[in-house]
């Protein structure tokens, strides 16, 4: 299959014309109309100079120049308009679609692009695929066709001056040859330089608290010039190569007028050439300059449309998270039972950091299942495996007895509720992060119900707009408050399973005591699994789950791990637990 960047020029082109095609026809018409209209003006004028030469009437040669004027100016300016409107429907289209790709990639493809990159995409990238539309639809065809067109008439009107014009224009069309080859080039590197920058300067953003903190804006100023810098020298290389578009078409239209100019002399001396047809050729040769400029200047642009194209394609080639869904599968239509989760023999590595090691362990279908163990030993990475943002390199994760790769991905996600560490928020109302993934609304009953019990209802009837106050703005909330925002949320998601990673750590002790009591309703009816390093948290949970090193060394209550687990025993003293031979209690015999 082609894929160069013909290839992909055709391609865009049909995406433009599908479900367009009345809009483009007038457009086509509307421009063929304005073409002729150009192209039968110099003839209008030569029988307007026989006119005037033969003292018969002129006014005939007049009306129709008005109206051939007219109808240019009339018929390009409709067609750029109407084309500006498919163009742009277009690029909405596409941008929509790459927006929606990119929510649907799994985490780490998002994280190795890195979020101002893919913003770039989005903004930057789908504006330079307007050139595409607006050149490779009407400019470039339409100048092509009046090219074509122009050196038809003035091969009939004179050969000889066809031919001088012709050798005039070759020189420059060596020089845009090559300029061109460069540009797609250069314009690929400046695009891929603006993405670097856009990627540094969100990371920037996003750390600006910290950056402020250790005053070390003038540092990272330096280091975002440098990223700057790197765009400015590739945007400036595209600069240099597309300036010399313009002198290249002004040399080949100077030797081509000096060449028709003593040509034209010569031929009208020897009594070959008319003064009305030198005048005629000489206009065309004036006309053949607009088209010709356009079809070079438009080339150099269409690169950067182009190389635009293909980082838009680069994304759109990356594999959804959906497209890993076992849709077809037997499996995925019967009724879900067995425990809330199951790990068996799980191995999971980031690149090839290993993470996981054979961990096994179960959650019970209800109450409180505690996750604990030291910092970096892969609590977050269990969670992320059960959501299945990854997926495990060896051995099961299993969800509601059926492996989690046997569900299909919203089957799999509308029966699980995960707060993050960081209780993220959506910048949208208080009601739209309350409701997200809900099809139907809940009552503002159901929704202030809900704040109660997290006590946040006369908080939030306090912000100016209520419960339809945009946070994350010029309103904000406090670490805390957000929490109790994602717990709310939570509560109303009403999943079989909860999992919370590391809930307490911006909670005060009155906080704490509402978190448990929003915990305890949760998990009298369903499975909570609580990623904590607070071990007052494993004392009152229903379940134990012990991770060190990557492994479960053991399972079960607070107190079996207490009287059988060493290491546990360890990590409760605050000490760090150190896995010996004797150490290691299989999972579960705790
Ligand atoms: N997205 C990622 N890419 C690469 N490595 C990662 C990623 N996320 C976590 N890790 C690594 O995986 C290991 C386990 O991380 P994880 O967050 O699961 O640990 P944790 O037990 O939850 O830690 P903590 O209690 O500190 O939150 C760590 O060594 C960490 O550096």
């Amino acid at each position: 299959m082609p894929t160069g960047p013909e290839y992909q020029r055709l391609r865009i082109l049909r995406e433009l014309v599908r479900g367009r095609k009345a809009l483009l026809t007038v457009v086509v018409l509307l421009s063929i109309i304005s073409t002729v209209c150009n192209l039968a003006m110099p003839l209008i004028v030569a029988r307007l100079i026989g006119a005037v030469q033969a003292h018969t009437p002129v006014l005939w040669p007049v009306v129709w120049m008005t109206a051939s004027a007219l109808g240019a100016a009339v018929s390009a300016a409709a067609s750029g308009y109407l084309l500006a409107r498919g163009g742009e429907r277009m690029v909405h289209g596409l941008r929509t679609r790459i927006m929606g790709h990119v929510l649907r990639l799994p985490l780490h493809q998002v994280r190795t692009h890195g979020t101002g990159n893919l913003v770039t995409r989005v903004t930057a990238d789908s504006a330079q695929l307007r050139s595409i539309v607006d050149l490779g639809i009407l400019q470039l065809p339409i100048s092509g066709l009046t090219t074509v067109a122009t050196i038809v008439i003035m091969g009939y009107l004179d050969w000889v001056l066809l031919l001088a014009t012709l050798a005039g224009f070759s020189v420059a069309g060596l020089i845009i040859g090559v300029v061109i080859k460069g540009l797609r080039r250069s314009y690929a590197a400046h695009q891929s330089a603006l993405g670097v920058l856009a990627h540094r300067f969100t990371t920037a953003l996003d750390a600006l608290p910290t950056v402020k903190a250790y005053r070390a804006e003038t540092a990272m100023t330096e280091r975002l010039a440098e990223a700057s810098e790197t765009t400015s020298v590739a945007a400036l290389r595209s600069n240099l190569l597309n300036s010399a578009l313009n002198p290249a078409m002004g040399l080949g239209q100077q030797i081509a007028l000096v060449a028709v100019i003593a040509a034209g002399g010569a031929r009208y001396a020897s009594g070959v050439l008319s003064v009305a047809d030198f005048a005629a050729f000489l206009l065309y040769l004036m006309q053949l300059v607009a088209p010709v400029f356009v079809i070079a200047i438009g080339l150099g642009q269409l690169q950067a449309g182009l190389s635009a194209r293909k980082r838009f394609d680069e994304v759109l080639s990356l594999s959804t998270e959906e497209s890993a869904d076992p849709a077809a599968s037997p499996t995925a239509v019967s009724s879900p039972s067995g425990p809330a989760v199951r790990f068996e023999g799980v191995d999971f590595a980031y690149d090839d950091q290993s993470v996981l090691r054979g961990a096994t362990f179960t959650v019970p279908s209800r109450g409180l299942t505690a996750v604990v163990g030291e910092s970096g030993t892969g609590k977050s990475t269990a969670l992320a495996l059960i959501e299945r943002f990854v997926t495990p390199a060896g051995g099961r994760v299993k969800v509601l007895g059926r492996d989690t790769t046997d569900w299909t991905l919203s089957g799999l996600r509308a029966r699980i509720t995960y707060v993050d560490q960081a209780f993220t928020l959506l910048t949208d109302t208080l009601r739209a992060n309350l409701t997200v993934g809900h099809r139907v609304a809940p009552s503002d009953e159901a929704l202030f119900a809900v704040l109660e019990t997290v006590g946040l209802s006369e908080a939030v009837q306090n912000l100016p707009q209520g419960i339809d106050t945009v946070i994350g703005e010029a309103v904000d909330l406090s670490g805390g408050q957000r929490q109790r925002v994602a717990l709310a949320r939570a509560l109303l998601a009403d999943t079989e399973i909860v999992l919370f990673d590391e809930p307490t750590s911006q909670l005060d002790s009155i906080n704490e005591r509402s978190l448990r009591t929003v915990v305890e309703r949760l998990a009298a009816e369903r499975a909570v699994v609580m990623v904590t390093h607070r071990m007052s948290v494993a004392g009152h949970a229903d379940h134990v789950v012990f991770m060190h090193g990557g492994q479960v060394p053991a399972e079960g209550t607070h107190q079996e791990l207490l009287d059988g687990c060493p290491p546990y025993q360890a990590l409760v003293a605050g000490e760090r637990p150190s896995l010996t031979a004797n150490s290691a209690v299989p999972a579960g015999q705790a």
